[in-house]
């Protein structure tokens, strides 16, 4: 029955199917990977999907009530099968849909199963077998039912095994990944917030450098990069890695993102005090007003997400600035700059420019790592918050991002410096966070480009560059003592993606690309998505 195509063609299938009550046109285009159909009703509406987009496709039994209704009395035995796909919807948001077609041929109905089915096994990018991390304390305490609820179904139904572990305590995540036989699986899934998936991504890129012999207190060390996706189920507070790679929190479309084998490489910082290794980071590295509202928010954690709100407002009004130096490398590699109009999205040239540059230099180098004589610039000052991000730190507070114009994967930083400034000056800029004007366009608010970047405060360096712990709290009990002070010679601490760091002083180096989620980066909102999202909505009711 399959057309004779020339060697190397794969068949076109049209077929006139049973949809509901009636016909229609239904064609697989093997060659492009495309299946499409008109609608019988609802305005005679087409639906394109591509088979990278498809989840599953099964043989469907009717049941009693469908075989007795309209022209399916008819049909003696009507064979069916049900392709379930994505539907891309407003806001990124992503859902499962389904469509059963039927037809009194056996043999017909077979051959489109077996097609699409042999095109979904071409797939080659998608996850087979899952290792989940559950983190059932993290934000709304939510995370066991969202992963039971709206997420296990979709990975049955896709055929994808999983190995889950509901997380006992803090590091569990962690410290077992540095245990399981790793190469059985294509990717490790983590069930919270932005701390759950700061814990998974420690253990799994920690792991890749323990198996390689890479030291990581070495600050030079050029790191291993870790090939096993990450997939982010948002379950947590704040959710700012998942929201500013995917576009929206939402458990169903992350888990459709992992389900069709997405890969978007990410940017990571390592953080080290005295040749020491402390955290990596993926999104904010912030001291001051970040770092402070973090550790005020770590006593409210029976909150929930709320404590952020209450300490923010906390924060807010103490007011602290922090005097120290802050010394950076420029990033002159990448081709964009904190203060550009266009932000990182799909298939972004900015990060695919710096993709093949560290492609050559590895090449030119191998594993060896190029001694950075480049310049460093030095800034001395009062500081209300020092923010470095990876990323946009996109988050539904701030759907913009902290630096809007930050990319996932250019191997660049933007640090972004806030002075001393009035109260009401500093709630200007917090609030232009949250909105869509210039949080930079302030005359005591600075960002750069960088690639390192390292912080000493003026109390440890009166203290000599080697600070020590013990000293640190002497000074915070000095001033805990003379409320007279306003507090500033007192440390603040660093927010590195939402743990706190014991270490002030720090040094820091973005690793470009050193690791991949499974997410695609924010896709374009174009025309087309409009129209699409207008019918999907008259496909919903
Ligand atoms: C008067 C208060 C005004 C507040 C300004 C609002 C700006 C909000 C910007 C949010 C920053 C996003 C960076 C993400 C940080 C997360 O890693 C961290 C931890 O998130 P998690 O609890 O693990 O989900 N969350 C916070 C708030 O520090
Ligand atoms: N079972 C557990 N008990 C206590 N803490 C845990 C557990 N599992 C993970 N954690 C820790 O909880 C912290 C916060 O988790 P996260 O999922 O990010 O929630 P939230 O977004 O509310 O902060 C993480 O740093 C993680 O290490
Ligand atoms: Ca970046």
């Amino acid at each position: 029955m399959e057309q004779q195509l020339p060697a190397g063609r794969r068949p076109r299938l049209v077929s006139s199917l049973g949809l509901g009550q009636r016909c229609c046109e239904v064609t697989l285009d093997q060659e492009r990977g495309l299946l499409a159909w008109r609608h019988p009703r609802r305005g005679g509406e087409n639906y394109f999907v591509p088979t990278s987009e498809i989840i599953a496709v099964e043989e469907t039994e009717l049941n009693k009530k469908q075989r007795n209704t309209g022209k399916w009395q008819k049909l003696a035995k009507p064979h069916a099968f049900t392709v379930y796909y994505v539907k891309k919807a407003r806001n990124h948001r992503w859902w499962c849909r389904d469509v059963t077609f039927w037809c009194g041929d056996e043999n017909l109905c077979n051959q489109w199963t077996q097609a699409l089915k042999e095109l979904l096994e071409m797939q080659k990018c998608r996850p087979k077998q899952l290792l989940v991390y559950i983190n059932p304390y993290g934000g709304k305490r939510q995370g066991k039912k969202i992963y039971e609820q709206k997420v296990a179904p979709l990975f049955s139904l896709a055929s994808i095994s999983t190995d889950v572990v509901i997380t006992e305590h803090a590091n569990h995540a962690k410290d077992n990944l540095f245990e399981v036989n790793i190469n059985k699986y294509d990717g490790v899934v983590c069930v919270g917030g932005d701390g759950m998936f700061s814990e998974v991504m420690h253990g799994l890129i920690g792991r890749m450098q323990k198996d390689s012999g890479i030291d990581q207190n070495n600050p030079k060390a050029p790191l291993v990069q870790c090939n096993i996706r990450i997939g982010i189920i948002p379950a947590g507070s704040t959710d700012c890695v998942c929201y500013s790679t995917v576009g929206i929190s939402d458990p169903v479309t992350s888990a459709l993102h992992i389900i069709v084998g997405d890969s978007q490489p990410l940017d990571v910082s390592s953080v080290h005090h005295n040749n020491t290794f402390l955290k990596y980071s993926v999104s904010l590295l912030g001291y001051g007003f970040y770092g402070d509202i973090l550790k005020d928010s770590e006593k409210k954690r029976w909150m929930g997400p709320m404590r952020y709100d209450y300490s923010g407002f906390k924060t807010f009004l103490s007011h602290h600035y922090y005097e120290g130096t802050i010394s950076f490398q420029p990033a002159k590699h990448t081709l964009g700059s904190p203060r550009d109009k266009d932000s990182c999205r799909t298939g972004c040239y900015i990060c695919k420019e710096s993709e093949q540059q560290l492609a050559e230099q590895q090449k030119k180098c191998g594993l060896k790592h190029e001694e950075d004589e480049e310049e460093w610039k030095v800034i001395k000052g009062k500081f209300l918050a020092i923010n470095a991000v990876n990323m946009s730190c996109a988050c539904p507070r701030s759907p913009k991002g902290l630096s809007p114009a930050a990319h996932l994967a250019d191997g660049s930083a933007d640090l972004i410096l806030v002075r001393k400034c009035s109260r009401f000056d500093f709630l200007r800029h917090l609030v232009r966070n949250t909105n869509q004007d210039d949080q930079f366009d302030f005359s005591f608010v600075d960002v750069y480009r960088v690639k390192s970047f390292q912080f000493t405060s003026k109390l440890s360096e009166d203290n000599g560059s080697n600070v020590t712990d013990i000293g640190k709290k002497r000074f915070g009990q000095f001033c805990r003592d003379h409320p007279a002070c306003c507090c500033n010679i007192a440390d603040s601490t660093w927010n590195c993606d939402g743990e706190t760091l014991d270490s002030s002083a720090i040094e820091v180096r973005v690793h470009c690309q050193l690791m991949k989620l499974f997410a695609r980066g924010i896709e374009e909102n174009c025309k087309d998505e409009a129209a699409y999202s207008h019918s999907s909505i008259e496909h919903l009711l």
